[in-house]
């Protein structure tokens, strides 16, 4: 005999099954169980917790009706008084709401004790709001697996715990740096029994779905497949960079808004309302200018705006508190950037900087992914990037500074390898620009589409003869060695014979238009008024941008490649990517369109943006 897992009644082995499908009305035992050792017996039912009412206590033993009895919402938030065993305690008539903690909620942050209990209560996300996709889905209980993708603090974890609750399915919250994949496994094993068992589902929540490694990604795929798991993914990361395409096609991916600061606000507010009774902040401090003050620093991270609430509740009461060392105090604390969040945008922007020739701004995002904990190496490997995409062959000594800057930061680490990261960056936005190589070779793999030039064959001279019969066939047979003649010069065709002609190289970089904003900033030289009027870009004196200057080219080019070369960026707008490929001049649209391409990038759907090369990931 076994006790339903559902209503609890006993029933015979054989007929669990049956007595499930039967919605546990067949099947049950009518003689009382043979008398066990109570070690062997299957535990009762746990009973549902007695909520108190604001009728009058009864000592009554529970009944079916009102141990099946859900607090309401008011009731749960306002922590009124949980009695176990249906027997109250208090006799006493109910007094008025007071709110009683336990330890653990006492010791959570306030973050936590404010987390939404109902999806009404989740501000700024359309997705779960009354005509929300998510919503309606959860509603009509087709709850798919999915990925969350938003900022820290929008309500992933939140929105995920709701649909769990809200659809009555067991929910099991894993992360990347506990659980492994056996782990993972042994959860699926529970999951489906249970789905099996009960008919009850199982939402496997994953946090930071994008620090999973493709072992532990790959083990989601079966069971989420076959619909044994329901797994719910949050990222900050774009997925489609960070979560394999296997388990990506499997879910949906749903984005979360950030949040405005109005939306925090209203969250703050409604935090502020909740919690003075236990903080008793000093509300001449801790009021609407605050909050708003708060809410704007925190950036739309609703977490961070509570804890920074918490603490300006508690500092409010401190002895000389104004508002003026009340906001300092607290700015103190605020974390300046997060990798992860902005890691994209800080790198594309250190390397746009870089691009233009600005190091001021290559090295205030410098500063900044340093500050916020990024990955040196990773800095060094993108400035190895643009030793070859940006300076090129303007200026062949900066790859081998930025190898070297690479191996210095392996070998030396932080803190110390920031001044040779700084000291790379530098070089690099001072040395001359040149993109020559890099579209040369766009242009070169462009040819390649053309119909049959992929394949066209090898100059017979060209082709290698390792064997006797490849030699007999005339392989290699006319090559002229070079250095067996005078300066290594020979007549000779290297290009297959239908491409005889055909450049790839151009002879000089672009850099064919005038910037219009270039000369707006002119100043006079004062120590010279004989000395013509200078454009200066960012003080810095050049030739006047409107005459290319043939004898200063290199510095010409330093200045107008920034503004003209339009290499394709789209598949790095979100990730640390790079185009293996530039866009052929033709295709090219001239001018800085980077920003706009990027934002054009993150509009697209998930399936069409460009996955990255392995070796960016
Ligand atoms: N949309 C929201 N509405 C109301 N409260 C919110 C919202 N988003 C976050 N919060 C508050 O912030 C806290 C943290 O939210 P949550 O853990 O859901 O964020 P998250 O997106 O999962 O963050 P992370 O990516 O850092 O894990 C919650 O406990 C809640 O108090």
């Amino acid at each position: 005999m076994v006790s339903c897992p559902i209503c609890g009644k006993r029933v015979r082995d054989n007929l669990i099954n049956q007595h499930i499908d039967s919605d546990c009305s067949s099947g049950i035992e009518s003689d009382p169980p043979p008398s066990t050792a109570p070690i062997f017996r299957t535990p009762a039912p746990k009973r549902e917790p007695f909520f108190a009412s604001s009728q009058p206590f009864s000592t009554a033993p529970e009944t079916p009706t009102n141990s099946k009895k859900r607090p309401s919402e008011a009731e749960e938030r306002d922590g009124v008084a949980i009695k176990q065993n249906g027997i109250q305690a208090d006799t006493h008539p109910p007094q008025p709401k007071k709110i009683k903690t336990n330890a653990f909620e006492k010791a959570a942050p306030l973050a936590e004790r404010m987390r939404p209990k109902s999806l009404d209560e989740v501000c700024g996300q359309d997705l779960v709001g009354p005509n929300g996709v998510l919503r309606g889905l959860i509603e009509a209980d087709r709850v798919p697996s999915m990925i969350l993708w938003g900022h820290a603090g929008t309500g992933k974890t939140t929105i995920a715990r709701l649909v769990a609750n809200q659809v009555n399915a067991r929910f099991v919250e894993i992360n990347s740096t506990s659980s492994g994949v056996a782990e993972c496994k042994k959860i699926f094993a529970e999951a489906k029994a249970e789905l099996g068992l009960t008919g009850r589902k199982t939402i496997i929540f994953c946090d930071e779905i994008h620090r999973f490694s493709k072992s532990q990604q790959d083990v989601f795929l079966g069971p989420v497949e076959a619909g044994h798991v329901t797994l719910i993914g949050a990222t900050t990361e774009n997925p489609s960079f960070k979560v394999q395409n296997a388990l990506l096609s499997r879910c949906r991916t749903f984005t979360l808004s950030k949040l405005i600061d109005a939306d925090v606000t209203t969250i703050l507010e409604r935090a502020l309302e909740q919690s003075k009774e236990t903080y008793n902040p000093d509300t001449t401090l801790v009021n609407t200018e605050l909050l708003n003050y708060l809410a704007s620093f925190s950036d739309g991270d609703a977490r961070t705006a509570l804890n920074l609430l918490e603490l300006a509740m508690e500092l409010s009461t401190r002895p000389n508190m104004d508002l003026n060392n009340l906001k300092s105090s607290l700015t103190k604390t605020l974390v300046y950037d997060r990798a992860g969040d902005q890691h994209y945008d800080t790198i594309s922007a250190f390397h746009k900087s870089v691009r233009g020739s600005n190091p001021d701004a290559a090295l205030y995002y410098l500063a900044r992914m340093i500050q916020s904990g990024e990955d040196a190496l990773y800095i060094a490997r993108r400035m190895v990037v643009m030793a070859s995409e940006d300076i090129g062959l303007a200026d062949n000594t900066m790859l081998s500074l930025a190898t070297a800057t690479y191996s210095a930061c392996e070998k030396i680490g932080l803190p110390e390898c920031r001044i040779n990261l700084a000291h790379c960056a530098v070089a690099l936005c001072q040395a001359p620009k040149s993109t020559r190589a890099y579209r040369g070779l766009g242009n070169a793999m462009s040819a390649l589409r053309e119909p049959g030039i992929a394949g066209l064959p090898i100059p017979i001279h060209l082709r290698n003869a390792p064997t006797r019969m490849m030699k007999e066939m005339g392989y290699g047979k006319e090559y002229k060695y070079n250095p067996n003649y005078v300066d290594g010069k020979v007549k000779q065709d290297y290009l297959p014979e239908k491409l005889i002609g055909r450049t790839f190289l151009e002879d000089r970089d672009l850099g064919t238009e005038i910037d219009p904003d270039l000369g707006e900033e002119v100043v006079q030289n004062e120590d010279d008024e004989e000395e013509e009027a200078k454009t200066v870009v960012k003080g810095e004196p050049v030739a006047d941008a409107s005459v290319p200057d043939p004898v200063d080219e290199k510095h010409f080019q330093m200045q107008q490649s920034t503004k003209h070369i339009a290499v394709d960026d789209r598949s790095r707008a979100d990730g640390d990517t790079e185009s293996p490929e530039p866009k052929l001049p033709a295709e090219e649209e001239v001018g800085d369109k980077d920003d706009t391409e990027d934002e054009e990038d993150q509009a697209l759907p998930l399936s069409s943006q460009t996955e990255p090369p392995a070796e960016w990931q």
